[in-house]
């Protein structure tokens, strides 16, 4: 079913050369069990830092965040099997198989190799994969590349799924085409995944997330927003949520 995120009053500052960056101001916000909420905002507000955070890499300067009872990143090895992460760029080792990569996460998670091949085996049927298991990533285009990733992340059935601009650098088609699947995939399971997905694009923020978070530059929420089932089919009320998003963002 996935497990609650409560972010209370984090901030988080980085000492440089020049003094002191705020990246994130006192962002204050819950995520249920099983829900998807996305955080847009443009570049440098704080989007890569919260989800650092979250994955339990990074510690707040104040603030906490609690999931299940833990920090994330006073207990990082306790999350182990339970938080996974799909990046931007796909993080794929080139010297292992299509297979190989998938199944690296249920690998350190000790899953022995027969359960292993069957779970990505599955995982590669339900994203469209199968047949590629043996591909190396320098054999496979940026969209199959992330769905390998989707796959490592996927495989381990975690609680939390965390995605910073998971689909940001492929182009339009398949970045729909893959927004499309990732949708049926969270809608289609009776235990939803407790899903943060980070963006800068608006449209892909409306589409995913049931609750969408609006930052601003330098790092605080500024708004949020609960998206109404459909409204990506519904092309004159997504443009004025899309509006809505475009002006507090002005
Ligand atoms: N390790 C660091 N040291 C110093 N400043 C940092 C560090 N990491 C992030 N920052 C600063 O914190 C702010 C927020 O960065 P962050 O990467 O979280 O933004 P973002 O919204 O993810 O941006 P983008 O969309 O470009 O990835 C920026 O001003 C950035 O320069």
């Amino acid at each position: 079913m996935g497990l609650p995120i409560a972010v209370e009053e984090v901030t988080k500052e980085f000492r440089t050369d020049d003094g002191t960056v705020t990246a994130i101001e006192e962002f204050d916000f819950d995520i249920e069990a099983g829900e998807v909420v996305t955080l847009v905002g443009p570049t440098g507000c704080g989007k890569s830092t919260i989800l650092s955070i979250i994955l339990g890499v990074l510690s707040p300067t104040s603030g906490e965040v609690v999931v299940d009872g833990r920090r994330p990143y006073d207990d990082f090895y306790s999350f182990r099997g339970e938080i996974a992460a799909v990046f931007q760029e796909d993080r794929l080792l080139p010297w292992r198989t299509a297979a190989e990569n998938a199944g690296f996460g249920l690998e350190a998670l000790g899953v022995p190799e027969d359960e292993r091949r069957r779970r990505v085996e599955e995982w590669f049927d339900t994203l469209g994969l199968s047949g590629y298991e043996n591909a190396y990533p320098q054999e496979l285009s940026g969209g199959m590349r992330q769905r390998v990733g989707l796959t490592r992340a996927y495989v381990t059935d975690p609680e939390i799924l965390l995605l910073d601009e998971a689909f940001g650098h492929l182009d339009e088609v398949t970045a729909t085409k893959l927004r499309e699947d990732f949708l049926s995939l969270i809608d289609g399971g009776e235990g939803r995944t407790t899903t943060m997905f980070i963006t800068h694009d608006i449209d892909e923020a409306l589409m995913i997330g049931d609750r969408v978070l609006v930052s601003r530059s330098p790092g605080k929420i500024i708004d949020r927003i609960d998206v109404p089932e459909g409204l990506h089919e519904d092309p004159e009320r997504h443009h004025e949520y899309r509006t809505r998003i475009l002006d507090s963002l002005r």
